[in-house]
């Protein structure tokens, strides 16, 4: 059994802070070396197979109570929420993140996509290097994942495309398969998506931008048991936790890294030792070869900020001794905006409402998920595209001129950074090309997600991911305690635009619902209600409503030096000899997908990088 001990007491090649998604993708890669690799998190590893992180749909349900989740579950979720929005009336957004062995995988939606050839592509103009891109990606993207295909389309006479096929990995370590299980309103939204001139494709995965998928959207879900596939029983299996140069450290919170001092006024500082916290005893254990953060968006610029790396001015207001300037670390936030909207179904329209409304069908679901690993319990992939913005106001006869014209407005009379100067052009560039989708909507056979909801009725939510705001946020300490929360501002409509285009993308949700044949199983607008509808009520609905979906980005960007960049292309921290930071931190621009396989592939790429640059073997 690993100890806080006897970790302090071993000596490490490499010690990775964090293992989540991309922490234990890397401990699985650099451990089949001969490298003695440590990790710590902060969290557990789920070896009962608590049917909370392994049920894919409402375990609540599962176990007999709704009301239990993950969510704001202290044993799996560090339950952080943002400080109070000034341009959301002061509201405060609740920011799940895993605190468990395979982290935020382990909490997740399940939905496993990749985002468009020119979003990565952005990227490694944001960095100048060949070595990002979607090419150089692609290979890492296929290396995560053990692909099935589709086997249930929506649409019943299309086939996976070649390209589909072409474009997917049958070898990886994370399990991905397509929805089996339908709800009779699956096929009518499709239908209706179709109705509105936006055609399915096949190929919604090799980096075409715009796709109305007609199998879905791929999920991380084994099709062999049915449950979650993620980062712990993906790359943390029994063959790997059998490895003797692998220790993992569990329960343990990492407070700092600790600096070789004949190094700190050099060129390149050197981490000699990660520090860390047991129920309130302080270890530290010594590294000889680099030091890995993937502590995530929201804790990986606090563990830096808190071992002297990043803004002095933060840094001495928390009585940090500051050991590297940096002041991109913790700024630069982007996530994706979420809204909800609700709608009553008619009586007798099978949705995943009927777990807790209809007993029998309950108890039928239970019984084929644990003999089976089949039906509603294995339900997470929906009905979804990506949409122009574009394709959202040809749609509701939306005039978006205006709406660029008060961006571009926006744009000319800020003093803006050279950072946020490059990144906007890029993301104007795929605006206005209206070949890039800037919102995802989609459709979950289920309600409840917003407003009260009445007894023994059932609904569907249309929920709107934006993809692309312009707004920037920021993470950073206001204390030198580590367990401290960071301080998280997404600093949601800052930009006016984003909350415009959001509304332009909820607006159109209700189009879609509107439309046969989804319109004739459908009884009643429930939230927002009937009696919202000009656009001034609709602006005012987005403002109440908006919320994360959960994919924060960029808090330790890797972009140029002169662009202010936290690290290089090697995801290097810029004036450190052996520190990199490896997880959704580091992505230096939104792309329209939610992220999960893209933090994968990064940290499978990052992996390839390690061994060759430290000549493992
Ligand atoms: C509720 C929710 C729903 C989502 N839905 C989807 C979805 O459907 N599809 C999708 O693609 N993406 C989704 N995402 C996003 C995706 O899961 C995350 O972006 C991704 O898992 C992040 O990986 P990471 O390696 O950057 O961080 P994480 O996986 O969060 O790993 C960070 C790890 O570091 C540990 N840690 C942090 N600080 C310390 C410390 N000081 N000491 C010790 N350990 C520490 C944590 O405990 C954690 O295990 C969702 C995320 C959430 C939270």
């Amino acid at each position: 059994k690993v100890t806080p001990e006897s970790f302090a007491s071993t000596n490490f090649d490499i010690i990775i802070v964090g293992g989540g998604t991309a922490g234990l993708t890397l401990a699985n890669r650099l451990s089949a070396t001969s490298a003695k690799v440590g990790v710590i998190d902060a969290g557990h590893y789920n070896t009962s197979g608590d049917p909370l992180l392994d049920v894919p749909f409402n375990p609540g349900a599962f176990i007999g109570d709704p009301t239990q989740t993950f969510i704001g579950n202290p044993a799996y979720d560090w339950g952080f929420a943002s400080v109070p929005q000034s341009n959301l009336d002061g509201r405060v957004i609740p920011y799940p993140r895993g605190k468990v062995l395979g982290g935020s995988s382990a909490i997740n939606n399940l939905a496993w996509q990749r985002g468009a050839e020119k979003e990565y592509d952005n990227w490694g103009t944001l960095i100048n290097s060949d070595e990002w891109n979607f090419n150089t990606l692609l290979p890492y993207f296929k290396k995560a994942e053990n692909w099935t295909a589709p086997t249930n389309m929506l649409i019943d006479n299309l086939q996976p495309s070649p390209e589909l096929v072409a474009a997917q990995g049958t070898s990886g370590h994370v399990q991905t398969r397509y929805n089996t299980f339908r709800a009779d309103v699956d096929v009518a939204f499709a239908e209706a998506f179709e109705n509105l001139g936006f055609p399915l494709t096949p190929d919604p995965d090799s980096g075409n931008p715009m796709f109305i998928p007609q199998a879905g959207i791929a999920d991380s879900v084994d099709i062999q048991t049915g449950k979650r596939s993620y980062a712990a029983p993906a790359y943390y299996g029994p063959d790997v936790r059998a490895r003797d140069n692998l220790v993992v450290l569990e329960g343990a919170v990492v407070s700092r890294i600790l600096w070789d001092p004949t190094t700190l006024n050099s060129d390149a500082v050197k981490a000699n030792a990660v520090e860390y916290i047991v129920d309130g005893t302080t270890f530290s254990a010594n590294v000889t070869g680099e030091v890995l953060v993937s502590a995530g968006t929201l804790k990986s610029p606090q563990v830096l900020e808190l071992s002297g790396v990043g803004n002095p001015d933060i840094l001495k207001a928390a009585g940090i001794d500051v050991t590297l300037n940096h002041t991109g670390v913790g700024e630069n936030m982007m996530d994706h905006l979420l809204l909800v909207t609700d709608f009553v179904v008619k009586d007798g329209v099978l949705t995943l409402d009927w777990l807790t409304t209809n007993e029998t069908f309950l108890a039928e679901q239970q019984a084929l998920f644990a003999n089976e690993g089949q039906g509603a319990f294995t339900y997470a992939s929906r009905v979804t595209g990506s949409l122009t913005m574009q394709g959202f106001a040809n749609s509701t006869a939306e005039d978006l001129g205006p709406l660029l014209d008060g961006l571009q407005n926006d744009l000319d009379s800020r003093n803006l950074t050279a950072l946020h100067s490059a990144q906007y052009d890029l993301l104007k560039n795929m605006l206005d090309s209206g070949n890039i989708g800037f919102a995802t909507p989609i459709a979950l056979p289920r309600g409840g997600a917003t407003g009260v909801v009445e007894p023994n009725t059932n609904y569907v939510t249309l929920a709107l991911f934006y993809m692309h705001e312009f707004s920037r946020g920021n993470i950073h300490i206001n204390s030198s305690d580590p367990n401290a929360a960071p301080l998280i501002d997404p600093n949601f409509g800052d930009f006016k635009w984003d909350l415009q285009a959001a509304r332009v993308g909820t607006q159109w949700l209700r189009k879609w619902a509107q439309t046969e044949p989804i319109s004739d199983m459908i009884s009643e607008l429930h939230v927002p209600p009937a009696n919202v509808t000009s656009d001034e009520d609709w602006d005012a609905f987005v403002k109440s409503a908006v919320g994360t979906i959960s994919h924060p980005i960029g808090t330790v960007i890797m972009a140029t030096r002169e662009l202010g960049g936290v690290v290089d292309d090697r995801l290097k921290v810029y004036g450190t000899d052996n520190v990199r930071v490896i997880d959704a931190s580091v992505f230096p621009l939104t792309v329209g997908a939610p992220i999960q396989q893209s933090v994968y592939a990064v940290a499978e790429k990052a992996s390839d990088m390690i061994i060759a640059d430290l000549n493992l073997s």
